[in-house]
């Protein structure tokens, strides 16, 4: 399909470990259009930050195993070696707003040459136009101008989480990876940065995948939800179909945990722990936990199908039509 920007097709990334082998993303496949926003939720350790470096192929030493196909724009970018893919990929066309991001500003340079220095290192832009043009990037994040010169120090958490959006939007990609972009922030500022991104979404026509564990969040400013279970997506689902109706017993368990104002609702919380990703369980891996689960569940590994409502999901309750 034309406007597909990133596929990302049978992804695993393994780390070694002495204990055994963490399979933390595990054949995981989706598509992201031009323009859209993929929320990826799921508990603390179901793979989340590992699927977003396994894309921008920022890896840590141990790694296992790293296989897949991962297009942009077309283009295998799989098969680049690093050099290329440093080039030609990363920052240029998915950049990559990292946990905490905003607490990893250099404390000595000032926040201008710190969102100029992408377009030098990167499209080898003279000094004086990258920073002409960090100024044009502060400005679209509601910064004024005159913090180019200030120190990271001077600005407060939300501007400095401001600056690092501005930082990954400089080098125009097609794609923003935004991991925990707010977990650090109040919420009103939290509510601001959002916004912002929103803003910045239409303005630019650019596709965001946002990782979270904070479901709520995410209404805002997503057009799909996938969820990841033990490094899987375990449900694929058009957002507004999501959040009120979610398919998959974990879904459902994640969306009836979250609070609402000023109603009844009892809240839930998911019994037990997410599994080991050493020796995941057998079958659908959220059996252990699933209250629902019968003896097909434990046995087979369910399929990430369509089901009627054209939401992918990984369930056999839900493919053999028991939910
Ligand atoms: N370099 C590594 N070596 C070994 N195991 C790792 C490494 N990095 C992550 N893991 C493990 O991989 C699994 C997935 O971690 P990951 O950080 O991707 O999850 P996450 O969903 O992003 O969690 P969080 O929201 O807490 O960041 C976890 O079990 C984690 O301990």
């Amino acid at each position: 399909m034309a406007n597909i920007v990133l596929s990302v097709r049978d992804l695993y990334l393994y780390y070694r470990t002495r204990k055994g082998v963490v399979k933390a993303v595990d054949k995981v496949s989706f598509d992201l259009k031009r323009g859209e926003t993929i929320a990826i939720v799921g508990e603390s350790g179901c793979g989340k930050t590992s699927l977003a470096r396994a894309i921008i192929r920022l890896l840590p030493r141990n790694v296992e195993k790293f296989d897949g196909v991962i297009s942009l724009n077309g283009t295998d970018v799989m098969k680049m070696d690093e050099e290329e893919f440093r080039k030609r990929v990363r920052w240029q066309k998915i950049s990559y707003v990292f946990q905490g991001s905003q607490n990893a500003l250099n404390p000595v340079i000032k926040v201008g040459f710190q969102i100029a220095e992408p377009l030098m290192i990167h499209k080898g832009m003279g000094k004086e136009e990258a920073l002409a043009e960090a100024k044009k990037y502060l400005r679209l994040v509601g910064i004024h101008e005159s913090f180019l010169d200030r120190y990271p120090f001077e600005l407060s958490g939300g501007m400095r989480q401001r600056a690092v959006i501005a930082m990954a939007l400089v080098t125009n990609p097609d794609v923003v990876i935004l991991d925990e972009p707010t977990s650090a922030l109040d919420v009103i500022t939290q509510a601001n940065i959002i916004n912002l991104l929103k803003r910045i979404k239409q303005e630019m026509n650019i596709s965001y995948i946002f990782i979270t564990h904070d479901v709520p969040l995410t209404s805002e400013l997503a057009d799909r939800v996938a969820v990841m279970y033990a490094g899987q997506i375990v449900e694929l689902s058009d957002a507004d179909e999501f959040y009120v109706s979610p398919k998959h017993p974990y879904s459902e368990k994640l969306m009836a945990s979250v609070p609402t104002l000023r109603t009844d609702k009892k809240l839930e919380y998911i019994p037990g722990t997410p599994p080991s990703l050493i020796n995941p369980p057998s079958g659908c891996r959220f059996h252990p936990r699933c209250p629902f689960a019968y003896e097909r569940c434990i046995k087979e590994e369910p399929p990430l199908a369509e089901t009627s409502k054209g939401s992918l999901v990984k369930c056999w309750l839900v493919h053999e039509g028991k939910r």
